[in-house]
Protein backbone atom coordinates (compact mmCIF):
# COMPACT_ATOMS: atom_id res chain seq x y z
CA UNK A 1 0.00 0.00 0.00
CA UNK A 2 2.67 2.07 1.13
CA UNK A 3 4.45 1.84 -2.57
CA UNK A 4 1.44 3.07 -4.14
CA UNK A 5 1.73 6.13 -2.46
CA UNK A 6 5.03 6.61 -3.35
CA UNK A 7 5.82 6.84 1.08
CA UNK A 8 9.27 6.05 2.21
CA UNK A 9 8.85 2.75 4.42
CA UNK A 10 11.60 4.42 6.69
CA UNK A 11 8.92 7.44 7.00
CA UNK A 12 5.81 5.23 7.17
CA UNK A 13 7.23 3.61 10.10
CA UNK A 14 8.43 6.93 12.45
CA UNK A 15 4.54 7.81 11.14
CA UNK A 16 3.40 4.87 12.50
CA UNK A 17 5.05 4.86 15.42
CA UNK A 18 4.35 8.72 16.43
CA UNK A 19 0.72 7.78 16.21
CA UNK A 20 0.48 3.83 17.68
CA UNK A 21 3.73 4.29 20.38
CA UNK A 22 6.52 1.99 21.20
CA UNK A 23 5.31 -0.76 19.33
CA UNK A 24 3.72 -1.29 16.33
CA UNK A 25 2.12 -3.58 13.60
CA UNK A 26 3.98 -3.62 10.39
CA UNK A 27 2.17 -6.94 8.96
CA UNK A 28 -0.05 -9.66 10.02
CA UNK A 29 2.66 -11.46 12.24
CA UNK A 30 5.41 -8.80 12.46
CA UNK A 31 5.61 -6.21 14.66
CA UNK A 32 8.32 -2.65 14.69
CA UNK A 33 9.63 -1.21 17.70
CA UNK A 34 11.05 2.26 18.47
CA UNK A 35 12.72 1.99 21.88
CA UNK A 36 16.37 2.07 20.42
CA UNK A 37 17.35 0.28 23.51
CA UNK A 38 15.30 -2.47 21.22
CA UNK A 39 17.94 -2.80 19.07
CA UNK A 40 20.42 -5.03 21.70
CA UNK A 41 17.61 -6.95 22.61
CA UNK A 42 16.92 -8.77 19.30
CA UNK A 43 20.09 -8.51 17.56
CA UNK A 44 23.03 -9.73 20.01
CA UNK A 45 25.47 -12.96 20.07
CA UNK A 46 23.04 -15.15 22.08
CA UNK A 47 19.74 -14.70 20.01
CA UNK A 48 20.56 -17.21 16.97
CA UNK A 49 16.95 -16.58 15.92
CA UNK A 50 16.06 -17.36 12.41
CA UNK A 51 15.74 -14.70 9.72
CA UNK A 52 12.36 -14.14 8.30
CA UNK A 53 11.74 -16.16 5.43
CA UNK A 54 9.54 -13.87 3.51
CA UNK A 55 11.53 -10.40 4.02
CA UNK A 56 14.88 -12.87 2.43
CA UNK A 57 13.07 -14.36 -0.45
CA UNK A 58 12.86 -11.07 -2.44
CA UNK A 59 16.57 -11.01 -2.77
CA UNK A 60 17.38 -13.06 -6.20
CA UNK A 61 19.78 -15.48 -4.08
CA UNK A 62 18.36 -18.08 -2.21
CA UNK A 63 21.08 -20.18 -2.21
CA UNK A 64 23.31 -17.75 -0.40
CA UNK A 65 24.06 -17.82 3.25
CA UNK A 66 23.02 -14.43 3.52
CA UNK A 67 19.29 -15.86 2.60
CA UNK A 68 19.66 -19.04 4.89
CA UNK A 69 16.97 -18.30 7.49
CA UNK A 70 18.73 -20.31 9.45
CA UNK A 71 21.53 -19.88 11.63
CA UNK A 72 22.96 -23.19 11.98
CA UNK A 73 22.34 -23.70 7.77
CA UNK A 74 24.59 -20.54 7.23
CA UNK A 75 27.18 -21.20 9.19
CA UNK A 76 29.39 -23.23 7.51
CA UNK A 77 29.26 -20.89 4.50
CA UNK A 78 29.66 -18.41 6.20
CA UNK A 79 32.74 -19.20 8.04
CA UNK A 80 34.57 -20.61 4.84
CA UNK A 81 34.22 -16.79 3.60
CA UNK A 82 34.93 -15.05 6.45
CA UNK A 83 38.53 -15.78 5.91
CA UNK A 84 38.64 -13.56 2.93
CA UNK A 85 37.71 -10.87 5.24
CA UNK A 86 39.58 -11.72 8.18
CA UNK A 87 41.38 -8.43 9.78
CA UNK A 88 44.52 -9.78 8.55
CA UNK A 89 42.93 -10.59 5.52
CA UNK A 90 42.35 -7.08 4.39
CA UNK A 91 45.84 -5.56 5.77
CA UNK A 92 47.56 -8.06 3.03
CA UNK A 93 45.22 -7.02 0.38
CA UNK A 94 44.94 -3.24 1.36
CA UNK A 95 46.86 -2.56 -2.26
CA UNK A 96 43.97 -3.83 -4.03
CA UNK A 97 41.98 -0.56 -2.42
CA UNK A 98 44.74 2.03 -3.20
CA UNK A 99 45.00 0.33 -6.45
CA UNK A 100 41.31 1.47 -7.30
CA UNK A 101 41.58 4.81 -4.91
CA UNK A 102 44.71 5.74 -7.47
CA UNK A 103 42.29 5.25 -10.27
CA UNK A 104 39.32 7.26 -9.08
CA UNK A 105 42.03 9.97 -7.99
CA UNK A 106 43.53 9.75 -11.87
CA UNK A 107 39.33 10.11 -13.22
CA UNK A 108 38.55 12.90 -10.65
CA UNK A 109 41.69 14.94 -11.74
CA UNK A 110 40.96 14.66 -15.49
CA UNK A 111 37.09 15.37 -14.80
CA UNK A 112 38.36 18.55 -13.05
CA UNK A 113 40.91 19.22 -15.75
CA UNK A 114 38.12 18.91 -18.14
CA UNK A 115 36.33 21.94 -16.12
CA UNK A 116 33.98 19.34 -14.88
CA UNK A 117 32.45 18.94 -11.08
CA UNK A 118 32.23 15.30 -10.44
CA UNK A 119 29.14 12.84 -9.08
CA UNK A 120 30.72 11.85 -6.36
CA UNK A 121 27.63 9.54 -5.64
CA UNK A 122 28.49 7.42 -8.86
CA UNK A 123 32.26 8.07 -8.25
CA UNK A 124 31.57 6.10 -4.65
CA UNK A 125 29.82 3.59 -6.26
CA UNK A 126 32.08 3.11 -8.77
CA UNK A 127 35.33 2.73 -6.53
CA UNK A 128 33.71 0.71 -4.33
CA UNK A 129 32.17 -1.81 -6.81
CA UNK A 130 35.49 -2.01 -9.01
CA UNK A 131 37.19 -2.79 -5.45
CA UNK A 132 34.91 -5.76 -3.88
CA UNK A 133 34.70 -7.15 -7.32
CA UNK A 134 38.70 -7.00 -6.84
CA UNK A 135 37.99 -8.81 -3.77
CA UNK A 136 35.82 -11.15 -4.85
CA UNK A 137 36.78 -12.90 -8.28
CA UNK A 138 40.07 -10.40 -8.65
CA UNK A 139 38.72 -9.22 -11.89
CA UNK A 140 37.85 -5.45 -11.97
CA UNK A 141 34.23 -4.67 -13.44
CA UNK A 142 35.72 -1.40 -14.77
CA UNK A 143 32.66 0.74 -13.08
CA UNK A 144 35.08 3.69 -13.10
CA UNK A 145 36.28 3.63 -16.31
CA UNK A 146 32.62 4.51 -17.67
CA UNK A 147 32.64 8.53 -18.46
CA UNK A 148 31.24 10.63 -15.73
CA UNK A 149 31.33 7.63 -13.24
CA UNK A 150 27.68 6.10 -14.97
CA UNK A 151 28.89 2.69 -14.58
CA UNK A 152 26.51 0.31 -16.23
CA UNK A 153 26.21 -2.62 -12.91
CA UNK A 154 25.76 0.67 -10.65
CA UNK A 155 23.40 2.27 -12.22
CA UNK A 156 21.38 -1.04 -13.07
CA UNK A 157 21.86 -1.81 -9.36
CA UNK A 158 19.61 1.62 -8.72
CA UNK A 159 17.28 0.73 -11.08
CA UNK A 160 16.49 -2.61 -10.14
CA UNK A 161 16.73 -1.93 -5.89
CA UNK A 162 12.75 -1.29 -5.87
CA UNK A 163 12.18 -4.71 -7.17
CA UNK A 164 13.62 -6.03 -3.63
CA UNK A 165 10.19 -4.06 -2.33
CA UNK A 166 7.67 -5.14 -4.96
CA UNK A 167 9.28 -9.13 -4.15
CA UNK A 168 9.07 -8.74 -0.38
CA UNK A 169 5.24 -7.95 -0.56
CA UNK A 170 4.45 -10.62 -2.76
CA UNK A 171 5.80 -14.17 -3.34
CA UNK A 172 4.23 -14.43 -7.16
CA UNK A 173 6.17 -10.89 -8.10
CA UNK A 174 9.24 -12.38 -6.34
CA UNK A 175 8.63 -15.78 -8.53
CA UNK A 176 8.51 -13.81 -11.77
CA UNK A 177 11.38 -11.57 -11.39
CA UNK A 178 13.12 -14.56 -10.79
CA UNK A 179 12.80 -15.96 -13.61
CA UNK A 180 12.24 -13.12 -15.91
CA UNK A 181 14.07 -14.36 -19.05
CA UNK A 182 17.74 -12.29 -19.49
CA UNK A 183 17.15 -11.81 -22.82
CA UNK A 184 14.00 -10.13 -22.42
CA UNK A 185 15.08 -7.89 -19.49
CA UNK A 186 17.66 -6.19 -21.67
CA UNK A 187 15.18 -4.95 -24.40
CA UNK A 188 12.05 -4.29 -21.93
CA UNK A 189 14.81 -2.05 -19.63
CA UNK A 190 18.12 -1.21 -21.70
CA UNK A 191 19.77 0.53 -18.79
CA UNK A 192 19.43 -2.45 -16.67
CA UNK A 193 21.45 -4.57 -19.41
CA UNK A 194 25.01 -3.65 -17.24
CA UNK A 195 23.53 -5.84 -14.08
CA UNK A 196 22.33 -7.88 -16.64
CA UNK A 197 25.04 -9.07 -18.25
CA UNK A 198 26.92 -8.67 -15.22
CA UNK A 199 24.81 -11.91 -13.47
CA UNK A 200 25.34 -13.61 -16.69
CA UNK A 201 28.78 -13.38 -16.58
CA UNK A 202 28.55 -15.17 -13.21
CA UNK A 203 26.90 -17.89 -14.46
CA UNK A 204 29.71 -18.55 -16.92
CA UNK A 205 32.37 -18.10 -14.56
CA UNK A 206 31.03 -20.20 -11.54
CA UNK A 207 30.27 -23.25 -14.50
CA UNK A 208 33.66 -22.44 -15.79
CA UNK A 209 35.57 -23.16 -12.19
CA UNK A 210 32.98 -26.14 -11.46
CA UNK A 211 34.38 -27.59 -14.58
CA UNK A 212 37.98 -26.94 -14.04
CA UNK A 213 38.81 -25.67 -10.48
CA UNK A 214 42.54 -25.79 -11.29
CA UNK A 215 42.05 -22.05 -12.87
CA UNK A 216 41.82 -21.27 -9.26
CA UNK A 217 45.26 -21.62 -8.99
CA UNK A 218 46.13 -18.63 -11.29
CA UNK A 219 44.23 -16.08 -9.32
CA UNK A 220 46.99 -13.65 -7.83
CA UNK A 221 45.27 -13.68 -4.04
CA UNK A 222 42.25 -16.11 -2.26
CA UNK A 223 38.92 -15.55 -3.91
CA UNK A 224 35.92 -16.69 -2.88
CA UNK A 225 35.35 -19.41 -5.06
CA UNK A 226 38.69 -20.60 -3.79
CA UNK A 227 37.70 -20.52 0.03
CA UNK A 228 34.08 -22.09 -0.79
CA UNK A 229 35.44 -24.78 -3.08
CA UNK A 230 38.10 -25.53 -0.33
CA UNK A 231 38.52 -29.49 -0.34
CA UNK A 232 39.45 -30.15 3.46
CA UNK A 233 36.86 -27.18 4.42
CA UNK A 234 33.67 -28.54 2.56
CA UNK A 235 35.12 -32.53 4.29
CA UNK A 236 31.83 -34.77 4.46
CA UNK A 237 29.57 -32.19 2.54
CA UNK A 238 28.55 -32.01 -0.56
CA UNK A 239 30.35 -29.72 -3.13
CA UNK A 240 28.69 -26.34 -3.60
CA UNK A 241 27.10 -26.50 -7.13
CA UNK A 242 27.48 -23.51 -9.44
CA UNK A 243 24.33 -22.00 -8.26
CA UNK A 244 25.50 -21.82 -4.77
CA UNK A 245 28.48 -20.28 -6.02
CA UNK A 246 26.26 -17.73 -7.89
CA UNK A 247 24.23 -16.67 -5.46
CA UNK A 248 27.22 -16.31 -2.90
CA UNK A 249 28.85 -14.35 -5.10
CA UNK A 250 25.70 -12.12 -6.59
CA UNK A 251 25.20 -11.43 -2.34
CA UNK A 252 28.81 -10.69 -1.52
CA UNK A 253 28.67 -8.28 -4.38
CA UNK A 254 25.16 -6.61 -4.07
CA UNK A 255 26.28 -6.08 0.26
CA UNK A 256 29.62 -5.04 -0.33
CA UNK A 257 29.64 -2.15 -3.30
CA UNK A 258 26.50 0.07 -2.47
CA UNK A 259 26.87 0.22 1.06
CA UNK A 260 30.32 1.60 1.33
CA UNK A 261 29.38 3.90 -1.93
CA UNK A 262 26.49 5.64 -0.22
CA UNK A 263 28.67 5.96 3.69
CA UNK A 264 31.44 7.76 1.71
CA UNK A 265 28.71 9.85 -0.33
CA UNK A 266 27.47 10.99 3.09
CA UNK A 267 30.10 11.64 4.62
CA UNK A 268 31.72 13.61 1.88
CA UNK A 269 28.51 15.71 1.85
CA UNK A 270 28.70 16.44 5.78
CA UNK A 271 32.05 17.05 5.36
CA UNK A 272 31.67 19.66 2.26
CA UNK A 273 28.96 21.59 4.25
CA UNK A 274 30.85 21.74 7.39
CA UNK A 275 34.27 23.67 6.14
CA UNK A 276 35.63 24.08 9.91
CA UNK A 277 35.04 20.11 10.25
CA UNK A 278 36.59 19.32 6.97
CA UNK A 279 39.97 21.92 7.71
CA UNK A 280 40.40 20.08 10.62
CA UNK A 281 40.40 16.88 8.99
CA UNK A 282 42.47 17.82 6.34
CA UNK A 283 45.00 19.04 9.01
CA UNK A 284 45.28 15.76 10.87
CA UNK A 285 45.85 13.85 7.35
CA UNK A 286 48.39 16.24 6.45
CA UNK A 287 50.60 15.52 8.76
CA UNK A 288 49.94 12.16 9.48
CA UNK A 289 51.13 11.73 5.28
CA UNK A 290 53.87 14.77 4.74
CA UNK A 291 54.95 13.51 1.22
CA UNK A 292 52.33 13.28 -1.06
CA UNK A 293 53.85 10.20 -3.06
CA UNK A 294 54.40 8.59 0.21
CA UNK A 295 50.99 7.31 1.50
CA UNK A 296 51.07 5.63 5.07
CA UNK A 297 49.45 2.19 4.94
CA UNK A 298 46.03 1.40 6.29
CA UNK A 299 47.46 0.36 10.14
CA UNK A 300 48.59 4.34 10.82
CA UNK A 301 45.52 5.98 9.10
CA UNK A 302 43.42 3.85 11.80
CA UNK A 303 45.14 5.43 14.65
CA UNK A 304 44.32 8.76 13.74
CA UNK A 305 41.54 10.45 16.24
CA UNK A 306 39.61 12.90 14.29
CA UNK A 307 39.38 10.80 11.27
CA UNK A 308 38.01 7.67 12.91
CA UNK A 309 35.69 10.02 14.55
CA UNK A 310 34.29 11.27 11.61
CA UNK A 311 33.90 7.75 10.24
CA UNK A 312 31.60 6.64 13.19
CA UNK A 313 30.15 9.62 12.92
CA UNK A 314 29.38 9.21 8.93
CA UNK A 315 28.27 5.62 9.66
CA UNK A 316 25.85 7.16 12.66
CA UNK A 317 24.04 9.05 10.15
CA UNK A 318 24.72 6.94 7.04
CA UNK A 319 22.60 3.72 8.12
CA UNK A 320 23.60 2.41 4.31
CA UNK A 321 21.33 -0.68 5.56
CA UNK A 322 18.21 1.45 6.85
CA UNK A 323 15.68 -1.78 6.95
CA UNK A 324 14.23 -3.67 9.79
CA UNK A 325 15.76 -6.58 9.52
CA UNK A 326 13.24 -8.90 10.72
CA UNK A 327 13.80 -12.00 12.78
CA UNK A 328 11.49 -14.93 14.04
CA UNK A 329 11.12 -15.13 18.07
CA UNK A 330 11.66 -18.43 18.97
CA UNK A 331 8.98 -20.88 20.60
CA UNK A 332 9.62 -19.85 23.85
CA UNK A 333 8.57 -16.42 23.17
CA UNK A 334 10.92 -13.53 24.60
CA UNK A 335 10.57 -10.22 26.27
CA UNK A 336 10.92 -7.20 23.78
CA UNK A 337 10.63 -3.82 24.58
CA UNK A 338 9.05 -4.95 28.36
CA UNK A 339 6.44 -7.03 26.63
CA UNK A 340 6.35 -10.61 26.28
CA UNK A 341 6.15 -11.15 22.53
CA UNK A 342 4.97 -14.87 21.49
CA UNK A 343 6.99 -17.45 19.54
CA UNK A 344 6.79 -17.22 15.93
CA UNK A 345 6.31 -13.15 15.53
CA UNK A 346 8.38 -12.00 13.07
CA UNK A 347 10.20 -8.62 14.85
CA UNK A 348 12.67 -6.26 13.92
CA UNK A 349 14.30 -3.04 14.62
CA UNK A 350 15.52 -0.24 11.86
CA UNK A 351 18.90 0.87 12.55
CA UNK A 352 17.55 4.66 12.25
CA UNK A 353 15.88 4.88 15.10
CA UNK A 354 19.10 4.20 16.99
CA UNK A 355 21.03 6.20 15.21
CA UNK A 356 19.17 9.12 15.26
CA UNK A 357 17.41 8.87 18.61
CA UNK A 358 17.36 12.11 21.17
CA UNK A 359 17.88 9.77 24.18
CA UNK A 360 21.36 8.52 22.88
CA UNK A 361 22.75 11.00 20.52
CA UNK A 362 22.59 14.68 21.77
CA UNK A 363 21.61 16.77 18.07
CA UNK A 364 21.10 13.43 16.36
CA UNK A 365 20.81 14.80 12.90
CA UNK A 366 24.15 17.49 13.31
CA UNK A 367 27.01 16.12 12.35
CA UNK A 368 29.45 16.62 15.39
CA UNK A 369 32.38 14.73 14.88
CA UNK A 370 33.67 15.25 18.46
CA UNK A 371 30.68 13.65 19.56
CA UNK A 372 33.37 10.82 19.54
CA UNK A 373 36.14 11.84 20.73
CA UNK A 374 34.60 13.33 24.52
CA UNK A 375 35.55 11.48 27.73
CA UNK A 376 33.03 8.80 28.23
CA UNK A 377 32.25 8.97 24.20
CA UNK A 378 33.27 5.35 24.32
CA UNK A 379 30.28 4.03 25.40
CA UNK A 380 28.50 5.56 22.61
CA UNK A 381 30.19 2.57 20.58
CA UNK A 382 27.71 0.35 21.51
CA UNK A 383 24.76 2.38 19.79
CA UNK A 384 27.14 1.95 16.50
CA UNK A 385 24.87 -0.66 15.29
CA UNK A 386 24.71 -0.01 11.21
CA UNK A 387 26.86 -3.07 10.71
CA UNK A 388 23.96 -4.85 12.85
CA UNK A 389 25.12 -7.05 15.91
CA UNK A 390 25.13 -10.50 16.43
CA UNK A 391 25.70 -13.95 14.39
CA UNK A 392 24.35 -12.46 11.23
CA UNK A 393 25.86 -9.16 11.24
CA UNK A 394 27.84 -7.66 8.49
CA UNK A 395 30.73 -10.36 7.56
CA UNK A 396 32.62 -7.42 5.27
CA UNK A 397 32.86 -4.82 8.48
CA UNK A 398 36.89 -4.94 7.89
CA UNK A 399 37.05 -4.55 4.20
CA UNK A 400 34.19 -1.56 4.95
CA UNK A 401 36.55 0.10 6.93
CA UNK A 402 39.61 -0.13 5.32
CA UNK A 403 37.63 1.30 2.49
CA UNK A 404 36.63 4.29 4.55
CA UNK A 405 39.72 4.98 6.23
CA UNK A 406 41.82 4.97 2.53
CA UNK A 407 39.27 7.00 1.18
CA UNK A 408 38.93 9.85 3.24
CA UNK A 409 42.36 10.63 3.87
CA UNK A 410 43.45 9.81 0.01
CA UNK A 411 41.12 12.07 -1.19
CA UNK A 412 41.14 15.37 1.33
CA UNK A 413 45.06 14.84 1.20
CA UNK A 414 45.42 14.40 -2.91
CA UNK A 415 42.92 16.99 -3.34
CA UNK A 416 41.40 20.75 -2.24
CA UNK A 417 37.43 18.80 -2.87
CA UNK A 418 34.51 22.03 -2.68
CA UNK A 419 31.31 21.59 -4.01
CA UNK A 420 29.62 22.76 -7.16
CA UNK A 421 27.47 25.68 -6.21
CA UNK A 422 25.55 24.93 -9.70
CA UNK A 423 24.11 21.15 -8.41
CA UNK A 424 23.19 21.27 -5.24
CA UNK A 425 22.88 17.77 -3.61
CA UNK A 426 19.54 16.35 -2.62
CA UNK A 427 19.78 13.91 -0.29
CA UNK A 428 16.26 12.62 -0.15
CA UNK A 429 16.22 8.48 -0.54
CA UNK A 430 13.48 5.54 -0.21
CA UNK A 431 14.19 2.58 1.32
CA UNK A 432 14.43 -0.36 -0.71
CA UNK A 433 16.56 -2.35 1.66
CA UNK A 434 19.08 -0.17 0.46
CA UNK A 435 18.69 3.49 -0.09
CA UNK A 436 17.96 4.65 -3.23
CA UNK A 437 18.72 8.49 -3.79
CA UNK A 438 17.15 9.93 -6.31
CA UNK A 439 17.29 13.15 -6.34
CA UNK A 440 20.59 15.74 -7.58
CA UNK A 441 23.38 14.02 -6.77
CA UNK A 442 26.52 15.23 -5.10
CA UNK A 443 28.94 16.87 -7.26
CA UNK A 444 31.98 18.46 -6.42
CA UNK A 445 35.26 20.03 -7.90
CA UNK A 446 38.81 18.31 -7.08
CA UNK A 447 41.81 20.22 -7.22
CA UNK A 448 44.87 18.51 -7.26
CA UNK A 449 47.33 19.27 -4.42
CA UNK A 450 50.90 18.94 -5.71
CA UNK A 451 52.48 18.88 -2.16
C1 LIG B 1 29.57 0.64 5.43
C2 LIG B 1 29.50 -0.56 4.92
C3 LIG B 1 28.57 -1.66 5.35
C4 LIG B 1 27.48 -1.63 6.19
C5 LIG B 1 26.92 -0.46 6.96
C6 LIG B 1 26.96 -2.98 6.25
C7 LIG B 1 25.86 -3.37 7.02
C8 LIG B 1 25.38 -4.66 7.12
C9 LIG B 1 24.22 -5.05 7.87
C10 LIG B 1 23.30 -4.12 8.65
C11 LIG B 1 24.08 -6.39 7.75
C12 LIG B 1 22.96 -7.28 8.34
C13 LIG B 1 21.93 -7.55 7.25
C14 LIG B 1 20.80 -8.46 7.67
O1 LIG B 1 20.71 -8.90 8.79
O2 LIG B 1 19.96 -8.72 6.79
C15 LIG B 1 25.15 -6.86 6.90
C16 LIG B 1 25.33 -8.16 6.54
C17 LIG B 1 26.31 -8.57 5.66
N1 LIG B 1 27.31 -7.80 5.10
FE1 LIG B 1 27.58 -5.82 5.34
N2 LIG B 1 27.73 -3.79 5.47
C18 LIG B 1 28.73 -3.02 4.90
C19 LIG B 1 29.73 -3.45 4.07
C20 LIG B 1 29.94 -4.74 3.68
C21 LIG B 1 31.02 -5.20 2.87
C22 LIG B 1 32.18 -4.35 2.31
C23 LIG B 1 30.85 -6.54 2.68
C24 LIG B 1 31.76 -7.41 1.88
C25 LIG B 1 31.38 -8.31 1.06
C26 LIG B 1 29.65 -6.94 3.41
C27 LIG B 1 29.14 -8.22 3.51
C28 LIG B 1 28.05 -8.60 4.28
C29 LIG B 1 27.53 -9.95 4.33
C30 LIG B 1 28.07 -11.14 3.57
C31 LIG B 1 26.44 -9.94 5.20
C32 LIG B 1 25.51 -11.11 5.57
C33 LIG B 1 25.90 -11.73 6.91
C34 LIG B 1 24.98 -12.89 7.30
O3 LIG B 1 23.85 -13.00 6.83
O4 LIG B 1 25.43 -13.73 8.12
N3 LIG B 1 29.12 -5.82 4.01
N4 LIG B 1 25.94 -5.78 6.53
Amino acid sequence: MELGKGISLADLRVELHQKYGDIIRIAPNELHFSRPTVYNEIYNVQNKWDKDSEFYRAFDAAESFFTQTNYENSKHRRSLISNLFSKSAILELQHLVRAHLDRFCDALQEQTVAGKSSNLYLGFQCFSADTIGNFLFSASFNQLSFPGFHGDIIEGVDIAMPTVTYAKFSGVIAWILRNFPHWLLKIVSPRLKGLVIFKDALIVQTKAILRNPKMLDDAPHRIIYSELLNPEANKGRPTPTALHLRHEALVLFAAGSHTVGTTLMIGFYHLLHNPEVKQKLVEEVRLAWPVLDQPPPYEELEKLPFLTAVIKETLRLAVPSPASLPRVVPPSGAMISGAKIPGGTIVGQSALFVSFSEDIFDQPCEFLPERWLQPGSKSLENWLVVFSKGPRSCLGINLAYCELYMCFAHLFRRFDIRNDPAKPADLTWSEHFLPLFEGQHLHAYCEPQYE
